[in-house]
């Protein structure tokens, strides 16, 4: 079905019969896609749905197999991602492109003129202003001179957009840009989108939190398959429309809330934690039960990456101590921590999520090297059957489990590295962002996955900007603010509008 708005002015972006395979796998089958000045056109799918493929195609890091890409009505083809940017088309990837060791100055100013005095010097001071005043109106305070190594992959995230912007496209392409952004980060990114779409720039919107479609698209295009299956007006749609249309049947309750009680505390706890501190976070006092699902909230950069990162011995705490079932210890390392059955999952899988060159099995059971071999023997087989089995109960969409994990999208990277905690002897599950790109239904089965874990007498701890996914997982949510944690939240009393109304109204 395909509903267009009454005298829609002409194109300046029109796609049309868009094909791509990657081997056996056909991303794109023949897909049309209009866009017009002015108008927010969100575009969804399924994980693997062939989201990104188009965007790659248009940005010129792929070449299509066949169809046609019009500008302004004019045919082109983009050989280069320089190409596309020259013919004002701006995009922020799912997983921005940086000069590490440029500051994040230089990084806004990729491949752009600087400011220069008249001696033909540059301008650094204007340079850093321009970037930390942009910076600021995406509500990000950082310094500008800093290497961008050191920013957070959020905040690179907001860099990528200012960036963008900077470019003054006259197309802006984002491409889940929001992924790992509390509540206010987002309402300040939004209305910035709304302020360009107002001064006539097109801007194609790739989300899985439909939610923020409701709040700035006016049409919806959705891709199952590799193929269109609508193009939708906003206005008049629910949720459950645009669900269905992406999973292609009725959506069931996807976002039901399961009843969560709160568990007994007389047992030692499987984590105690009393005192944590690292100088940004301090005197961090907590505790999580065998089988219990306790949430991190906080706002913006609070400290929850940073307090997992401490709990799962990939940042070192200075202060404090950690109790694993009654007993203290101390790990210096991921590595260290895992063997104590402690795993932490980060929110950032390009880094510090898979390795390339391996294929996903391998990836699956990464973690597990001990695991499958019998007197210094490795058993192969059952090591890749058991990560099959584990990625298939994730519903991984794959080529095969020997595929690299680069042939997987965004979303099915996700659930791989997910996978590897279903497979593994944890007693804790440090949770970052857990579904992070990842589409509607995937989280339903990610989140039946980890109560699944809990069940199994797994404790564990998530962070997540999604107050809906705290919501909807955990028995207590814990309320990280000023660097400490100042509240917590139980049972029934967990609802996205109560945790975002104690988070600001603790500001
Ligand atoms: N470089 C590649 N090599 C092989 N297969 C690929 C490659 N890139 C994408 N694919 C496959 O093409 C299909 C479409 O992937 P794409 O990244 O476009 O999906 P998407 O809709 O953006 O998903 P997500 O929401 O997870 O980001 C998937 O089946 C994916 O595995």
């Amino acid at each position: 079905m395909t509903v267009m708005a009454d005298r829609a002015p002409p194109p300046i972006l029109a796609v049309t019969g868009l094909a791509k395979a990657f081997g056996r796998t056909r991303a794109l089958k023949g897909v049309d896609f209009e866009l017009v000045p002015g108008e927010i056109h969100a575009l969804v799918g399924e994980n693997g749905a062939g989201k990104s493929t188009l965007i790659r195609i248009l940005a010129g890091d792929h070449a299509p197999d066949a169809g046609e890409i019009r500008l302004d009505g004019v045919p082109v083809r983009f050989a280069h991602p320089g190409d596309a940017i020259a013919g004002g088309v701006g995009f922020v990837h799912q997983i921005p492109a940086f000069v590490p060791d440029l500051s994040v100055s230089e990084n806004y100013l990729l491949g752009l003129p600087y400011d220069r005095r008249r001696a033909g010097l540059i301008d650094w001071r204007a340079v850093h202003r321009d970037c930390r005043e942009a910076l600021a109106r995406l509500g990000l305070v950082v310094d500008p001179r800093l290497p961008i190594r050191h920013l957070t992959a959020h905040q690179r995230q907001m860099v990528a957009v200012a960036r963008a912007i900077r470019r003054q496209p006259k197309i802006l392409v984002l491409d889940e840009v929001t992924a790992s952004l509390s509540e206010p980060e987002v309402a300040l990114l939004l209305g910035q989108i709304s302020r360009l779409k107002r001064s006539g720039v097109a801007i194609v919107y790739v989300s899985h939190r439909l939610e923020e479609i409701f709040r700035v698209a006016n049409r919806v295009t959705v891709l199952r398959d590799g193929l269109r299956v609508a193009t939708l007006a906003v206005a008049g749609l629910t949720t459950e429309d645009v669900a269905r249309h992406i999973v292609g049947s009725e959506a069931g309750d996807l976002f039901r809330r399961e009843e969560v009680a709160t568990i007994a505390g007389d047992a030692t706890p499987r984590l105690a934690v009393a005192g944590l501190g690292d100088g940004r976070l301090a005197g961090i006092d907590l505790q999580v039960a065998a089988g219990e699902i306790v949430g991190l909230a906080g706002l913006g950069a609070s400290g929850r990456s940073r307090l997992l990162r401490m709990l799962g011995g990939a940042a070192p705490c200075r202060e404090g101590r950690i109790l694993l079932d009654g007993v203290p210890c101390s790990y210096r390392s991921t590595r260290d921590a895992l063997a104590q059955g402690v795993a932490l999952v980060t929110e950032d899988r390009n880094t510090d999520g898979y390795v390339e060159s391996l294929p996903i099995w391998q990836n699956v059971t990464l973690p597990w090297p001990h695991r499958f071999s019998h007197f210094g023997v490795l058993d192969l087989d059952r090591e890749r059957r058991e990560a099959a089995g584990a990625a298939e109960r994730l519903g991984v969409k794959m080529p095969s489990i020997d595929a690299s994990m680069t042939a997987l999208s965004g979303g099915n990277q996700q659930k791989a590295i997910f996978a590897r905690w279903v497979t593994g002897p944890v007693r804790l599950l440090l949770l970052d962002e857990p579904t992070h790109g990842v589409d509607i239904g995937s989280k339903a089965q990610i989140y039946d996955i980890v109560r699944g874990l809990a069940a199994r007498g797994i404790a564990i701890l998530v962070a997540s900007s999604e107050l809906e996914e705290l919501e909807a997982l955990c028995h207590r949510v814990l309320l990280l603010r000023g660097g400490t944690i100042d509240a917590q939240l139980a049972g029934a009393a967990i609802t996205k509008d109560r945790i975002l109304h104690n988070l600001l109204a603790a500001q």
